[in-house]
């Protein structure tokens, strides 16, 4: 759905084209991916992907206190700036046109925004941008989503059949660690969810007395720890390496060729347990930070 746009975020017609000394005509989109950890964000030139960042979730109750023009102009300053702030990082060339250059003129430009959120509260915030499409499961061109499942799998497993081939496995090692499975005829065969890693172990150190928060280890841990913050991370480095192999073949008895892909902020570690303790298992996994938005690329025509 696609909000109307009010006159005072509309773009002077001389800097309509904003983005074009880097992208050619392609239109400049921004997609935000929300997890229940942050903010995803990609800049898209047409179907291309720019460049991805992250950041922190917003603030419901401040926002809450804004009136809904308020809200409108603080979002759009909110995309701006972070785009601002990664070019200004040299990560990002962008041309200098009145509205990159002009702190004055950063309401003016309400980039297209893509939306797709498993956050219910931080979804209502963005519903006050100007020019915000919100993807929902029934956009995807692929079978058997059942209603409940979240956009993050959907995107990500049908970002990841599109660039690697079907049938494929999506493992994201997020917030919740989730594995999702789709056919050859891209198609949803199924998948799991558990606690992430991060998850794990400050659930550990938020709902036990003598716990203390730890952080994943850099390497594999040594199995038999002697000391509490070395148990608890052996406990889940191994239980969860341990599982996440025994899915992995699994899905390998049913689909041998399958592709077999690793997303989310803890796929790194994950990766490195899994290659340290299981290297065959871990042989031919795909690191694919970017699979949600190959998946939102798909739908950036027509809005
Ligand atoms: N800078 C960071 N901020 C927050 N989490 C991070 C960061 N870098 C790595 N992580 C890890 O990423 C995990 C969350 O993964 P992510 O894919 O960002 O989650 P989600 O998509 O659910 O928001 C956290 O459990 C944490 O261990
Ligand atoms: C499983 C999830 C919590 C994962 O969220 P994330 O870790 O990416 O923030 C999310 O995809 C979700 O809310 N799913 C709905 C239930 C389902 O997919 O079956
Ligand atoms: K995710």
């Amino acid at each position: 759905m696609k909000n109307s746009i009010p006159d005072k975020f509309r773009l002077p017609a001389s800097t309509d084209n904003i983005t074009s000394g880097f992208t050619g005509n392609a239109q400049i989109k921004i997609a935000l991916a929300i997890g229940n950890s942050r903010l995803h964000w990609g800049l898209f030139a047409g179907k291309t992907l720019q460049k991805t960042w992250d950041t922190e979730h917003l603030n419901a109750d401040a926002v809450s206190r804004f009136s809904e023009e308020e809200k409108a102009e603080y979002l759009v300053q909110i995309v701006m700036r972070s785009i601002e702030e990664i070019s200004s990082q040299n990560l990002l060339c962008l041309p200098a046109t009145p509205a990159f250059s002009n702190p004055d003129t950063l309401s003016l430009v309400p980039l297209p925004l893509i939306l797709a959120s498993v956050v219910t509260q931080q979804t209502a915030i963005w519903q006050s941008y100007p020019d915000v499409r919100i993807i929902t499961l029934d956009q995807l061109p692929i079978g058997g989503l059942y209603p409940t499942l979240g956009i993050d799998r959907a995107l990500a497993v049908l970002g990841a059949g599109n660039q690697l081939g079907w049938p494929v496995l999506l493992i994201d090692a997020g917030t919740a660690l989730t594995f999702t499975g789709a056919d050859v005829n891209r198609y949803l065969v199924g998948g799991a969810i558990l606690p992430g890693l991060g998850l794990q172990l400050s659930s550990l150190g938020k709902k036990t007395a003598a716990l203390p928060l730890v952080n994943l280890p850099q390497n594999l841990p040594h199995r038999w720890a002697t000391d509490t913050a070395g148990a608890i991370q052996s406990g889940v480095v191994y239980a969860t390496v341990a599982g996440v192999r025994d899915f992995i073949e699994d899905w390998r008895c049913l689909f041998p060729d399958s592709k077999i892909a690793v997303t989310g902020g803890d796929r790194t570690m994950l990766l490195k347990y899994l290659t340290a303790s299981f290297p065959d298992t871990a042989a031919g996994l795909i690191d694919a930070p970017e699979a949600i938005f190959w998946g939102i690329s798909l739908l950036t025509v027509d809005c």
